[in-house]
């Protein structure tokens, strides 16, 4: 997928200013940023759904905008707004959908896979928020898409539901999908992405691997440690050398940890510059 110099403005709002991405097939991709930065306007457009008022697009080598069907049914999409509610069960709603795609995956195989067995008689205007939202999962990924989009996934999902989400993602990944998700939860980004962009009023502010972004692995590190005083601390771009110093003694040092900032910490630095 190659983005250059979207834009899109609402009548009041730019809310996209000019976005540049790349991801590459089979790579796990996350959009981060604050409400109304742009990540869904962008996510719409790159689907077909939305239409931008300037720039280049290229999804699975076609434009968005003019691709027809066969584009279409290469691709998987979970949208925020959930499924309707319908009087049919998760089973029939699954089997339903799946007659759309030439290349769908087998309904009880996507039953498993977003643990939905326990539900899959059961009426979907029955089901709960996170188990609504494990059925359009469920939809997404039926026709065996090549690229999946993934808004807010796991919005409303207890913490169980979360790590169970992360290892379908996960071996959907393993697959050869690409991923496209936006979330709000930088772990979930951490524990999923190969790269992520941060967007905020519309632009990119930062891009790379999670464990790198905005220099974070460049920063200074905190190393603590209790001695009879109490907590120690000090902020170093050198720990190795600190703790090399601090073990001089001999003595093991006690509750001793190095950190550096969380990727919450470069995020909100991130945004917080952007404002
Ligand atoms: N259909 C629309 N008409 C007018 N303005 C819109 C429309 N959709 C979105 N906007 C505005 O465009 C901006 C970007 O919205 P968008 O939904 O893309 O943000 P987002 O990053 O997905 O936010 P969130 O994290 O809250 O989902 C916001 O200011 C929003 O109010």
């Amino acid at each position: 997928m190659r983005v250059r110099g979207l834009r899109k403005a609402y009548p009041k709002i730019q809310a996209v200013a000019g976005i540049d991405l790349d991801v590459e097939r089979g790579e796990v991709f996350a959009l981060l940023g604050p409400n109304g930065a742009g990540k869904t306007t962008t996510v719409e457009i790159l689907e077909g759904h939305r239409k931008r008022d300037e720039g280049t697009v290229s999804v699975l080598d076609a434009d968005p905008g003019t691709a027809g069907r066969a584009w279409r049914a290469r691709i998987g999409m979970v949208l925020q707004t959930a499924t309707d509610a319908a009087e049919l069960t998760v089973n029939e709603t699954i089997r339903h959908f799946a007659r759309y795609y030439p290349r769908p995956r087998q309904p009880e195989e996507v039953i498993e896979l977003c643990g939905l067995r326990e539900k899959a008689g059961a009426r979907v205007k029955g089901l709960s928020g996170g188990q609504r939202r494990r059925l359009d999962v469920a939809l997404g990924i039926i026709g065996t898409p090549e690229l999946l989009f993934l808004d807010e996934p796991t919005t409303g999902f207890d913490p169980e539901a979360r790590r169970k989400f992360w290892s379908l993602i996960q071996k959907l990944a393993a697959d050869g999908t690409t991923i496209v998700l936006t979330t709000h939860y930088l772990d979930e980004a951490e524990a999923l992405a190969d790269r992520v962009a941060v967007i905020a009023k519309g632009e990119v502010v930062a891009q790379g691997a999670p464990g790198d972004l905005g220099g974070r692995a460049q920063r200074e590190a905190t190393v603590r440690w209790f001695d009879r005083n109490g907590e120690q601390s000090v902020r170093t771009s050198t720990p190795t050398k600190v703790i090399g110093e601090l073990s001089l003694g001999g003595g093991e040092l006690t509750g001793l940890t190095v950190t550096r900032p969380s990727l919450e910490d470069v995020y909100l630095d991130l945004v917080g510059e952007a404002r």
